[in-house]
């Protein structure tokens, strides 16, 4: 696995009222499989999963995978750390599903016919066989989110972040998504506010009002928030 290393890193961002912190110095070193990060709404979840792949600089401290600074080396930790986010619209750009696989095999598979080739094979590995010509528009949400999903993992990364990627699912594509999400292979960091989830992970780190205030065995993380929400 890898090493991520977040190093009294704090983000402030400016608001109407003036620079408003919303994640305090803040230090972790992540080495597990599956990490849950946990806490109540607008708590810096998402901030916190933002910062390990560069989507947001922290404004001191720094954030290091595997050696590389997510600032200085923004390029490199995205590829080597995989984000997948709440809403699949947010990653889906191409107007078929073949297509926006195959966008993320362009640097694997340079040859277009080689490339369709490759994304239909995906596809089926993601039970969705047979939807390449489909429309992205005309999937339903879990369609879609396996589709986003396996658009990031197509892409090869070693880490995924993904924030709360079953939020906007039913409960059987939730389970299916879920279930998917901890057999992976690759690191996971998951954003969820899915308990029974987050438990079933190795570690948890629960954020509140900007600070981890809890982190350990997930599922006595997941039962101190149960007892103090
Ligand atoms: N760019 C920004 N500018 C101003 N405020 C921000 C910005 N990004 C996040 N915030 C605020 O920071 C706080 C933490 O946001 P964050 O999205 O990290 O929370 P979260 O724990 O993921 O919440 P949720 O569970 O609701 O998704 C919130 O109050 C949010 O409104």
């Amino acid at each position: 696995m890898s090493t991520i290393s977040v190093e009294a890193a704090s983000v402030r961002v400016p608001t109407a009222e003036g620079d408003r912190t919303i994640l305090f110095e803040t230090t972790l070193r992540i080495t597990e499989h599956r990490v849950a990060l946990i806490g109540a709404n607008g708590s810096g979840k998402s901030t916190l999963a933002r910062l390990l792949n560069g989507l947001v600089e922290p404004t001191s401290g720094r954030v290091v995978v595997d050696g590389l600074d997510t600032m200085r080396d923004g390029r490199q930790v995205r590829r080597k750390v995989g984000f997948v986010f709440t809403d699949p619209a947010s990653q889906l750009v191409m107007p078929t599903a073949a297509e926006d696989v195959a966008l993320s095999l362009r640097r694997t598979h340079p040859h277009k016919s080689a490339r369709l080739a490759a994304a239909e094979a995906v596809l089926s590995d993601f039970g969705l066989a047979g939807f390449g010509p489909r429309s992205v528009h005309g999937l339903s949400g879990g369609e879609r989110q396996m589709l986003a999903l396996a658009g990031v993992l197509a892409t090869g990364p070693e880490i995924l972040v993904a924030d709360e990627p079953t939020t906007l699912l039913d409960l059987s594509n939730s389970r299916r998504i879920g279930d998917l999400l901890l057999s992976l292979p690759q690191q996971l960091v998951l954003v969820t506010h899915d308990l029974d989830l987050a438990a079933r992970c190795d570690r948890a780190i629960l954020v509140a009002d900007g600070r981890v205030q809890h982190d350990g065995d997930a599922q006595n993380v997941v039962d101190h928030y149960r007892a103090t929400a």
